[in-house]
């Protein structure tokens, strides 16, 4: 079983459990669904840098990037860099995130937040607004074209935007249809870990325009962000650049300002 296969049965078991405890009728009872959220695309459409910053503080390639962090302090660092949405991981097991942590940025900004999760039922999708996402993220590799349509259009449904993850070409035209908003190209091959940019620059073209193009994982410079841009990419997802550093707020600023003086 690769680590993915290993994530996602893991994850099932999770979700099992959490419904047979929590229906996710109670999720509705939350001041979250009468927020009206923010458009993590539309934040990416009209922005000149595109950066989504991530909060994670392991993963299973990586393991310890930073435990020291306090996730509200991290999220506001963040927003006061210009980024245009932030990623918070909320799977405990493999990266040391929680619904908690998606609950205390929320409480902490006003940016556009992604619920970075591999999400496998629908009930993750309620429990993610209860919890102040914006934006949901599916992964094509771990589910079937017609989950990523009930999971999609139920995620619109609350206001939610969609980044859907392929690597591949076989994920991406399996996933094009118009319930999505943006397509993330993932550098990191999630049963190898391999990175490679090359990813997207590939996929980039099989896209088709009506989406926002994000490019995940691996992005460590300025110059990969102008490069990216050549290919259409508005958005760019980096956690372990920022993350690693024992103020992720204060780096993701100084990159932001490079790239802007870079730009002008
Ligand atoms: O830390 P990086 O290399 O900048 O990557 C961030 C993000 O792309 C990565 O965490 C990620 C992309 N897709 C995922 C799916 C699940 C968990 C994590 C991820």
């Amino acid at each position: 079983m690769n680590i993915l296969e290993k994530i996602v049965k893991d994850k099932r078991k999770e979700v099992a459990l959490k419904k047979s405890i929590v229906p996710s009728t109670q999720f509705e009872q939350s001041v979250m669904f009468e927020r009206k959220g923010a458009s993590l695309a539309s934040a990416l459409r009209n922005s000149s840098i595109g950066i989504i910053a991530e909060h994670k503080r392991r993963s299973p390639s990586k393991s310890t990037i930073n435990q020291n962090t306090n996730v509200g302090q991290v999220a506001k660092g963040y927003q006061k860099a210009g980024v245009c949405g932030m990623s918070v991981l909320t799977d405990i097991k493999y990266f040391g995130g929680s619904l908690e942590d998606l609950l205390l940025a929320r409480a902490s900004v006003d940016l556009p937040l992604l619920r970075k999760e591999f999400i496998v039922d629908e009930y993750q999708i309620v429990e993610a607004k209860a919890y102040g996402a914006d934006a949901i993220l599916l992964i094509a590799a771990i589910l079937t074209k017609n989950e990523i349509k009930t999971f999609s259009e139920l995620a619109k449904s609350l206001n939610m935007d969609v980044l859907l993850e392929v690597h591949n070409e076989g994920e991406l035209q399996k996933s094009i249809m118009p319930s999505l908003d943006m397509f993330g190209v993932n550098n990191r091959n999630l049963k190898t870990f391999e990175v490679s940019l090359e990813t997207s620059k590939l996929l980039s073209t099989m896209i088709p325009n009506d989406f926002v193009k994000v490019s995940e994982s691996g992005i460590s410079s300025v110059e990969a962000i102008k490069e990216l841009r050549l290919f259409g990419y508005q958005g760019f997802l980096i956690g372990e650049n920022f993350m690693k550093t024992d103020d992720p707020g204060k780096s993701a600023m100084t990159f932001i300002n490079t790239l802007h003086k870079e730009d002008s």
